[in-house]
């Protein structure tokens, strides 16, 4: 689905990794871990296609970025959900408008965006929720609510940098109960985490491939965990 191959990547001469071959396999579940400042949040958005590569070869859903055209940059994005490490909402619009406005400016049909959104806030635990305000939310509600929006669209590919850097143990476990759901209906997962404990209860119930970030390289994680 998502194929880097020898991809490097720098900011301006500042060159932050190279030689990161990493391939994402569809219905895979992916943790991304290394020290911060390491690269995680940059490697994530070349999945997503906010960054491009300096050098090396990488393909998403079967095109190689580097060629892709604009507008196709732009359809391959929709199919690739992304829970931000930062979750911004439009603070004076109700809770469920900001989870639908994916769906509308997607043009997407009226009866089936109020039904998604109905079963989606369900799911996440948020329909009491539905008319509340973004500052009214607490950190563990505005991280559901950022994973119900990275969804909505029924993206293939869900990438969520450090989704549960803000809450407690207790909310962390049940948004990696989400994402176990959401991987074991096919989708390929994707978390950036320090959360050392967050892999171990992933790997209680998945089978999950763990990498690490570290000097510049990317390679499996070793036996910490
Ligand atoms: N837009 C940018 N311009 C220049 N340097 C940047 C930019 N964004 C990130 N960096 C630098 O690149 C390095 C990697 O940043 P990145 O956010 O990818 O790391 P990270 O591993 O996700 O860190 P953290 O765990 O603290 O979130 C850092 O040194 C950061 O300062």
């Amino acid at each position: 689905m998502i194929e880097l191959d020898n991809v490097a990547y720098s900011y301006g001469n500042d060159s932050l990794f190279s030689d990161v071959t990493l391939h994402l396999a569809p219905g895979s579940f992916h943790f991304l871990t290394g020290p911060s400042g390491s690269g995680k949040s940059t490697l994530l958005k070349l999945c997503y296609m906010e960054l491009m590569p300096t050098d090396g070869i990488m393909s998403v859903f079967g095109k190689d970025v580097t060629t892709m055209a604009r507008d196709d940059v732009a359809r391959t994005r929709r199919r690739i959900g992304v829970v931000h490490q930062e979750c911004q909402f439009l603070d004076h619009m109700p809770l469920a408008e900001n989870l639908a406005l994916p769906l509308t400016v997607s043009g997407r049909d009226e009866g089936a965006h109020v039904d998604n959104l109905d079963e989606l806030m369900g799911w996440v635990g948020l329909s009491r929720r539905a008319e509340a305000l973004p500052p009214q939310l607490s950190g563990g509600e505005r991280q559901r609510a950022a994973l119900a929006r990275a969804v909505i669209m029924d993206p293939e590919v869900l990438i969520a940098d450090e989704p549960t850097g803000n809450v407690d143990w207790e909310m962390s476990l049940r948004l990696l109960q989400l994402m176990v759901e959401l991987n074991r209906m096919g989708k390929t997962i994707v978390i950036a985490t320090h959360d050392l404990n967050l892999i171990r209860a992933a790997k209680s119930q998945v089978s999950v491939r763990v990498l690490r970030i570290a000097g510049g390289k990317l390679r499996l994680a070793g036996a910490e965990l």
